[in-house]
């Protein structure tokens, strides 16, 4: 319940609620009450992250002439008390609606997440090098695309207002982008935080546009909106905590910003792999710090529950004029907007389909489109504005967005706050294409020095991502093994000297998972066909349960003492399957179960399809995008082989061991960090690696592995309950990305 608090002093103002803004929305109310005074000066401060309101109540009362005021202090405290018990009233009934809304959003997200269409198959490879995959090095190959697709819903296809209002609305539009610049380290206090919540609609017109910045832009909705839509904003945040009055600080504490995360893929409404992964939950954690987030990714399909923001742009890529629409939904404390247009339709299953050029272009829209986002897409009623902002752009399809940051903003004395900040996810992918490509990215001539790269593999060349790691204020790469493997000639892919000279922004930062998705307790997809959640308390009887489950489902014999081992990935030469291959002949001479989930190269794809075939007593290769299976697989199994020739982060390994099934991997970048290896002395580790990538280790390691599981069940135990008890969620994660976002927010 909100509770009133008497004080002595003013310790309650209004600019402590707009430092409060950036909080999680709670219901704060503040009084100031001087008891001994003829005047009675109440100040009542309710605020959640969007709306913040202060009353000022006043009382004064006749002085007594004995100097003795207590009876008027009394009249006037009891005038007091009924004002504040209106005011709470009103609160309530503010409470009320929001538990409403937040239910109905809980309701409508549980639709999303039970009705998620996951079995979907990638056909077609990621093609954006120029050169032939034949002539790149060892792991540049492609990955495969595939991508889960959430309910359809029907987008409308018209703007909703007339081409008169469209137009009308231009100039205000242009001012509101000028409205939002703020003085040095205006950030820092609660006046300028004023302005900026009021800027969008401030006029301001002593700048001229670049060319580059949208031209024509339609904002249907005042993103000066009223309280009622802010308080829409909070729904559904899981953290609010109804009927609290103390708000608790935010983990971020002084660093609270603004941050929005771009990325080509976004689970659960699209995915081909980590990346989807990682820009669906890193924001949340981000968030649950006291962060602003957003995360902003292309609408590949109609999904569900997202919101027509009714803000359309207009963007020129390679000399045509585009429109895009802007989409929004707010959940577990993130803002989702999704950007609409033609080229981005229909790659439901092929996000990285298409050759070279269309891929660059759909990029080169993306990014210009995602920029402007906290310009012009209100959320909560309010847009982000640039004065407190940090992107996260994720490896080279978003790596442009440091440079048009630089080159179209920056360097037009606009968003000079803004910093940026590039994750490399996996270098292998570069979008690579000849030196003519250029022209494509509408920059300045003086930029193309910043893509021309020289390799002896590609030659002289364009590239993306060599660009945005220059340009970016800071790197991120997702494990410290890989940020070492970075600056190596192997592991550089071409970039190794980029990446040495640009190793003072560099920092390596292992990836957490999303605990309310992958979680053996809580996932949804153990519920049925025999399957059951489980913990650490019910592994022994939980775990074997999901395996003779899956073993039922995949239609191989049902048996508890076989070792079942399962691969689930891209099927390309990164995750080494290989390897795997080669050693299947080895694993079907032992007593063991293999299953293989994974889509990609077609060649791969058909020696799944023929080790099944071959041993089908043994071995099952489930060539699909199946979230379900991925999720099963790794319950049931009782080993997960990760042989990857490289691995930035890997993500499967983590899940694997918060579900007690035991990983063996190839020891190189995340896999390193992330799984030390058994020690039968000390009874230590959480799985077997090997250091090299070939056959013969991968069958010593799970040989090794095999034994332990026969012969030393205890040592096996110890292992699992060892895997699951880590903490392995993006909280630590998040906490090492906001000190990146804190230090290139200060870098100039
Ligand atoms: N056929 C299939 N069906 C269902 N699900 C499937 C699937 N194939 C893969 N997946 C899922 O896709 C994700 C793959 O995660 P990885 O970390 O292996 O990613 P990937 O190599 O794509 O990403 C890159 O980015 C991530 C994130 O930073 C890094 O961890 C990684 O090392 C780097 O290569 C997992 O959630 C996995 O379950």
């Amino acid at each position: 319940m909100v509770s009133l608090a008497f004080v002595n002093d003013y310790t309650a103002t209004e600019s402590t609620v707009l430092l409060n803004n950036h909080l999680p929305p709670k219901i704060h109310l503040f009084a100031n009450y001087r008891p001994r005074k003829s005047h009675l000066d109440m100040t009542i401060v309710c605020s959640n992250s969007n709306v913040s309101r202060v009353w000022r109540v006043k009382a004064t009362g006749a002085k007594g002439s004995g100097g003795d005021d207590s009876g008027d202090t009394d009249e006037v405290l009891q005038a007091v008390i009924e004002k504040s018990q209106m005011l709470l009233a009103k609160q309530r009934a503010l409470l009320q609606q929001i538990a409403e809304r937040r239910e109905m959003i809980t309701s409508i997200n549980n639709t999303l997440i039970s009705s998620e269409n996951e079995e979907l198959v990638s056909e077609e490879e990621e093609r954006f090098f120029m050169e032939p995959e034949s002539n790149l090095p060892d792991g540049m190959d492609n990955p495969s695309s595939s991508i889960v697709e959430p309910v359809e819903s029907s987008l409308p296809d018209k703007p909703l207002v007339s081409a008169d209002k469209y137009y009308d609305d231009y100039d205000d539009d242009v001012t509101s982008k000028f409205g939002i610049k703020l003085p040095p380290k205006s950030y820092l206090d609660s006046d300028s935080k004023n302005k900026l919540q009021g800027a969008t609609s401030e006029k301001a017109t002593t700048y001229e546009l670049p060319p580059f910045v949208s031209d024509i832009s339609t904002t249907y909705k005042d993103s000066k909106d009223t309280n009622e839509s802010a308080l829409h904003h909070v729904t559904d945040d899981a953290d609010v905590n109804i009927g609290e009055d103390v708000k608790s600080p935010p983990l971020a504490g002084p660093n609270v910003m603004n941050v929005i995360l771009v990325a080509a893929e976004c689970a659960p409404w699209s995915k081909t792999g980590g990346l989807g992964d990682v820009a669906g939950a890193l924001p949340k954690a981000l968030a649950k710090r006291g962060h602003r987030v957003m995360v902003v990714a292309p609408c590949y399909g109609n999904y569900a529950v997202l919101q027509d923001t009714g803000v359309r742009k207009r963007y020129m890529v390679n000399g045509q004029d585009m429109e895009v629409h802007y989409f929004q939904v707010y959940i577990d404390g993130v803002d989702f907007v999704f950007i609409e247009n033609h080229m981005f339709h229909n790659l439901g299953s092929n996000i990285y389909g298409g050759n070279r050029t269309d891929i660059l272009r759909r990029m080169v829209l993306f990014c210009k489109a995602a920029i402007e986002v906290p310009w012009h897409v209100p959320c909560g009623g309010h847009c982000y504005g640039d004065g407190n902002l940090v992107f996260i752009a994720n490896d080279w399809h978003t790596a442009l967005l440091p440079v048009y940051l630089k080159a179209y903003y920056h360097e037009h004395g606009l968003m000079q706050y803004a910093r940026s900040v590039l994750v490399v996810h996996n270098i292998a992918h570069q979008g690579r294409g000849p030196v003519d490509d250029f022209s494509y990215v509408d920059l300045p001539p003086n930029y193309l020095d910043l893509f021309r790269m020289y390799d002896p593999v590609g030659g002289e060349h364009f590239n993306i991502f060599a660009a945005g790691i220059k340009t970016a204020y800071r790197i991120v790469t997702v494990s410290h093994g890989y940020a070492w493997e970075l600056k190596t000639t192997e592991g550089g892919h071409g970039l190794h000297g980029i990446i040495q000279e640009n190793d003072w922004k560099l920092k390596g930062i292992v990836n957490g998972i999303d605990k309310k998705e992958w979680n053996p307790k809580l996932d949804i997809h153990l519920t049925s066909d025999g399957y059951t959640n489980y913990s650490l308390e019910t592994l022994n009887t939980g775990k074997p349960q999901c395996k003779a489950a899956l073993q039922k489902e995949l239609g191989l014999p049902v048996r508890a003492d076989v070792p079942l081992i399962g691969f689930i990935g891209r099927l390309d030469n990164q995750k080494g399957v290989d390897l795997i291959c080669e050693a299947v002949p080895w694993m079907v001479g032992q007593d063991i179960q293999l299953v293989m989930l994974g889509t990609g190269q077609p060649e791969l794809e058909q020696m799944l399809r023929e080790m099944e075939n071959q041993y089908h007593e043994k071995v099952r290769g489930w060539v699909g995008f199946s979230v379900k299976m991925a999720h099963r697989i790794t319950a049931g199994a009782d080993v997960l082989l990760m042989p990857s020739k490289f691995e930035p982060c890997g993500l499967n390994q983590l899940y694997a061991m918060c579900y007690g099934t035991i990983p063996v991997v190839h020891a190189v970048g995340g896999l390193k960090d992330t799984v030390q290896p058994f020690d039968p002395y000390n009874e230590s580790g959480l799985g077997w690696t090997f250091d090299r990538a070939d056959s013969g280790q991968l069958i010593h390691a799970l040989g090794n592995c095999l034994l332990t599981y026969r012969e030393y069940k205890s040592s096996w135990v110890g292992i699992q309950k060892r895997g699951m008890m880590q903490d392995l969620s993006w909280d630590n994660a998040a906490c090492q990305y906001e000190e990146v976002l804190v230090a290139a927010k200060h870098q100039w």
